[in-house]
């Protein structure tokens, strides 16, 4: 059964498909009334209410899966989700629309006086002169981050015959050219426009990005509005910027702080408040639940998602492709962490043939944390594999080669530890399964898989023998074997897979045997 605390008001509708399954268990409660359960959740869907901080995940150690029925994740420590190896999806397009319909609206609403004119009739007053507007038309409008939400109000503003000047330090010429804006620089934006509105998220960047100083560039009698996040605008700083008339009048869905509580904005007439209602349509609720919910149907039976922050994008055609060599790259990484039981410095992953043609840096973060898994006490998966081997000194690096030592595709992984390099090199070929070609030097061919025995000693007669016998008087069978040497007489290695796991004692017996040089347990799950 996977269980899922639903602790934000997520669209009962688009819960459906997570309903239909019987080994889901839906709990829809705040997190502190649940309390005490924390611990069985695997997954947690939330909107922008509940703050998932790392205090709540370390009462959450089944949680595998964190849902964001929305957009921003700042609600979220993306971050120590990851340490955790916690997968972190969210909903990137279902409320694109009414989050640029609702600052349209916003638009509107400030240059007409709208609220204001409002309280004014219903306080049973008729003041027309006092809320005279200004037109949408032959206006400039200013969008400052030009993504999913910025070029669907700039879209709008073109139908209401609005120039509109773009910044965004991430936008190609060839998609403004297409979506019909000019890129501009942050100044130009701030002293052509007559309102501006910003849809950038809040990162350090962005963080008072219309804060004093550029307040000050900004065409006097400016309308603002932020329907992004709280704080990309500077609430303080515009104050004196209010108060001497420089800004005509502010919108805001979104605040620093959530609720804003007392706000000294409140005090000024032209500054026109919604409590983050962007994204709050029915269909952009139904939009975002859906799309979560599917995620995490995927993620349960074990698909690629889509839409994850902390993992690369996989489409379900390039998962597929890349499946079988993901896991045959967990085995390798698996194999080489536990025969090369000593400090390890770097890692090197060189793919051929037609692996090298695929989506590499998912197989590479699979075969990392097949690495890690044998070291690492924690969970360690994909998601947190690459942030693990930072805090551990180990660096990893891909490389591409021709050489398929006459496979269709090969996998070679290189591993530098102190005073000792190991190479093993795998491949996976189709309807026959994973085989490993070569280990530490020796050519060879064995599946990776279950309870192997590697031993190495000097080629003399009569050694698969002796350590048959030695298997045998310990009710030990051997499933297959594979042997390996560099010429006849020299260094030879063997590679079982046994039946069983073998014991310390039975290792050490086994070490003994005269000519054994080396006798090592692999483990493969
Ligand atoms: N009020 C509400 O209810 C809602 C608010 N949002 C918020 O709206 C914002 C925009 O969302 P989307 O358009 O979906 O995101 P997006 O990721 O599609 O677009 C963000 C854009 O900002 C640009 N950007 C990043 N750093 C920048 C910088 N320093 N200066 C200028 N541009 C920069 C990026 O290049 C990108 O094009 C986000 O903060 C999101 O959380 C989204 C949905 C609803
Ligand atoms: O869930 C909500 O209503 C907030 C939406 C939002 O701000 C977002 O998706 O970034």
């Amino acid at each position: 059964m996977f269980r899922i605390l639903v602790s934000d008001a997520i669209s009962e509708e688009g819960l459906a498909p997570l309903r239909k399954s019987e080994q889901i268990e839906i709990v829809q409660k705040k997190v502190t009334e649940v309390e005490e359960q924390l611990h069985e959740f695997d997954a947690l869907l939330v909107r922008s209410a509940t703050k998932v901080t790392e205090e709540l995940l370390s009462k959450m150690p089944n949680l595998k899966i964190i849902g964001r029925a929305g957009v921003g994740v700042d609600n979220i420590d993306v971050e120590a989700a990851t340490k955790r190896g916690i997968v972190v999806i969210n909903a990137p397009n279902g409320n694109t629309i009414s989050a640029a319909e609702h600052t349209f609206a916003m638009m509107a609403a400030l240059v007409r006086h709208i609220p204001q004119a409002h309280v004014s009739v219903k306080s049973r007053e008729w003041n027309r002169s006092a809320f005279v507007g200004t037109e949408l038309q032959g206006k400039h409008l200013g969008i400052i981050g030009f993504g999913r939400i910025g070029s669907e109000v700039a879209k709008r503003a073109r139908a209401f015959g609005m120039t509109v000047h773009v910044y965004d330090p991430f936008l190609t010429k060839e998609r403004a050219e297409k979506l019909g804006v000019s890129i501009h620089t942050l100044d130009e934006v701030l002293a052509c426009s007559d309102i501006i509105t910003v849809h950038t998220p809040l990162t350090k960047e962005t963080k008072g990005l219309l804060g004093e100083k550029n307040l000050a560039k900004t065409k006097k009698g400016v309308y603002l509005i932020n329907c992004a996040r709280g704080g990309i605008i500077d609430e303080q700083a515009l104050i004196p910027f209010l108060q001497s008339g420089h800004v005509a009048g502010v919108a805001l869905d979104v605040f620093e702080q959530e609720p804003p509580g007392d706000h000294p904005l409140f005090a000024f007439d032209n500054v026109i408040v919604t409590p983050h209602l962007g994204a709050s349509t029915i269909e952009a609720q139904l939009n975002v639940a859906t799309q979560v919910a599917e995620e995490i149907l995927h993620f349960l039976e074990g698909k690629p998602v889509t839409s994850s922050i902390n993992l690369p994008t996989l489409s379900k055609d390039v998962y597929e492709k890349i499946q079988a060599f993901y896991n045959l790259a967990k085995k390798m990484g698996t194999i080489a962490s536990q025969y090369m039981n000593i400090p390890v410095q770097e890692l090197s992953v060189t793919y051929a043939g037609t692996v090298a043609d695929l989506e590499t840096t998912y197989i590479t973060r699979s075969l990392l944390a097949g690495f890690l898994r044998p070291r690492v006490a924690s969970t360690v998966n994909e998601v947190n594999a690459a942030m693990i081997a930072k805090e551990r000194g180990i660096t990893y690096g891909e490389k591409f080669s021709d050489e398929t030592h006459g496979y269709a595709n090969c996998i070679s992984l290189t591993v530098h530890g102190e005073n000792r390099t190991f190479t093993i090199k795998g491949s996976h070929i189709p309807n026959y399964g994973d085989r490993i070609v070569h280990f530490d030097g020796f050519t060879i061919d064995f599946a990776p898989d279950g309870h192997l025995l590697y031993i190495q000693h000097q080629d003399r007669p009569g050694m698969i023998g002796k350590v048959g016998n030695v298997l045998g008087e310990h009710q030990v069978n051997i499933a297959t074997m594979q042997v390996g040497r560099e010429q006849a007489g020299g260094k030879a290695i063997m590679m079982l897979s046994l039946d069983k796991p073998i014991d310390d004692a039975l290792l050490q017996k086994l070490a003994e045997i005269e000519d054994i040089e080396t006798v090592k347990r692999l483990e493969v799950s």
